[in-house]
């Protein structure tokens, strides 16, 4: 497929790269500015009009692929998520690896900005031939979309046979990169857990995030295939103080007390992995721990209000804590209002060592069981700088009153990489 491109420009989605060029100089002569530019190739290329004249990407609606750190994690999460874990085939060497991630960033790089998964596109390329892009995203804007990849211990494997360090990676493993360790009351599935690779994409539209993981998906054909994948919609949680608290499907405000986008601070201190830290090339990345956990709504709803309260640890209008105040007042533990065994007390950070995450999860309705109950639930996303935080608090919530109304089926840790310069690719401070 396509090649790493140092210089990605700004052309609208369904409006090829090469279409652009392909009108020459004379085709550009009076064409002012980038949305100009784009609403008028796709003006004279016919039936591009549909992918980009009726709204032209919006620089505002698109957040920057390259940076020091993935977009994704920091950023204002959006509305909208499809995840997708993947495994790579038997056959996949390192350099299949290196391919696959220089194309993911570069498509990457593109459908963050509201353009096609590559230059010819969904409707650019020989009609003889099938498309590229696969189309469901012509016409929609960039929705804030962003690509955020993750690399699974699965890839460094150290395991006993010879072949068991396939990509040479071993001796860069993270020493905590590891898939979390077994808790009380799990009751993990094999197709909710773990995975060699993991693409995050969050949008404000749905269909732009599933149009970005079907079309990465498809660009890592006979190299990589997905392994579990999930959608998620209404975010569980802020990172950004301009957006209000969302609800998850106990109907409680859930990211009070996150870290947030602004926070540079806690940010360094709890969320990337700093210049000290270990290995070196995982240095302005992160780890991202993924729990799948079905949350068993009729019997929440049959519980009393003061009883749904309790367990959480604070009120259901306005999710003040039940020591009293509003929203963002501090939790008082010694007044004792607050259950010791309610999720926030359990899961706060002074009950923890100061163990604080950055939560970025998702509800999920997958339909109803065979009992006809909704099967749904929160798919949790934490980033942190070091995994153990996440095992910490996830230890300390085995004695949690909400335990009785949820059930943890999915499992899976990944090392983020920090973001690459222009032209860059996720990984190449590992593999390069
Ligand atoms: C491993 C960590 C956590 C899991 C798993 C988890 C599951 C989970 N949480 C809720 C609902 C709420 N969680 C809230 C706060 C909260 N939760 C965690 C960690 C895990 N939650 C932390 C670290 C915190 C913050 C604690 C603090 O700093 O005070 C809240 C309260 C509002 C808020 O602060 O966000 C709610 C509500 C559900 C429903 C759930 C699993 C289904
Ligand atoms: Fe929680």
């Amino acid at each position: 497929m396509t090649t790493p491109d140092p210089d990605p420009q700004p052309a609208p989605r369904g409006t090829s790269r090469r279409g652009l060029l392909g009108l020459g100089a004379a085709g550009l002569v009076g064409l002012a500015g980038g949305a100009v530019l784009g609403r008028a190739t796709a003006a004279q290329a016919g039936p591009l009009a549909v992918g980009s004249s009726a709204v032209g990407p919006s620089a505002s609606e698109a957040h920057a692929f390259y940076g020091a750190h993935q977009a994704g994690i920091a950023t204002p999460v959006q509305d909208h998520l499809h995840f997708a874990a993947y495994d790579l085939s038997p056959r996949a060497t390192r350099e299949d690896l290196v391919a696959l991630l220089q194309e993911w960033s570069y498509a990457a790089a593109r459908l963050t900005q509201g353009l096609d998964v590559s230059a010819t596109g969904a409707v650019g390329g020989n009609p003889a031939a099938p498309p590229d892009d696969t189309g469901e995203a012509l016409g929609l804007p960039p929705a804030h979309l962003t690509i955020t990849i993750g690399l699974g211990s699965s890839l460094f494997s150290t395991g006993d046979s010879a072949d068991s360090d396939r990509f040479g990676l071993a001796a860069q493993r993270p020493a905590g990169l590891a898939p979390l360790p077994p808790f009380l009351g799990d009751a993990l599935q094999a197709e909710w857990s773990h995975g060699d690779l993991c693409i995050q994409a969050c949008a404000d539209d749905p269909q732009v995030a599933v149009h970005a993981v079907r079309n990465l998906s498809r660009t890592a054909f006979g190299r990589a295939s997905v392994r579990w994948s999930q959608m998620g919609f209404g975010r569980t949680s802020r990172t950004s103080a301009a957006q209000a608290t969302p609800r998850n499907l106990f109907g409680f405000k859930d990211g009070t007390r996150n870290v947030l986008g602004t926070e540079e601070d806690r940010l360094a201190e709890h969320v990337w992995v700093g210049e000290g830290d270990e290995p070196a090339w995982l240095r302005g990345g992160s780890y991202l721990a993924v729990r799948k956990i079905e949350m068993q709504l009729e019997p929440w709803d049959r519980t009393s209000l003061a009883e749904q309260e309790r367990v959480l640890g604070r009120d259901k209008a306005e999710g003040a804590p039940l020591s009293g105040g509003t929203e963002f007042t501090e939790p008082d533990f010694a007044a004792g209002a607050i259950d010791v065994a309610s999720h926030v007390a359990l899961a706060h950070p002074d009950h923890n060592g100061g163990a604080t995450l950055l939560r970025r999860g998702y509800n999920f309705v997958d339909g109803t069981n065979a009992l006809g109950r909704l099967d749904a639930g929160l798919f949790f996303l934490a980033y942190v700088r070091d995994l153990e935080q996440v095992i910490t608090v996830q230890r300390a919530l085995a004695t949690d009153l909400m335990n009785e109304y949820v059930r943890h089926i999915g499992s899976a840790t990944f090392a983020i990489p920090p973001g690459v310069a222009p032209g860059g690719w996720v990984g190449e401070t590992l593999l390069a």
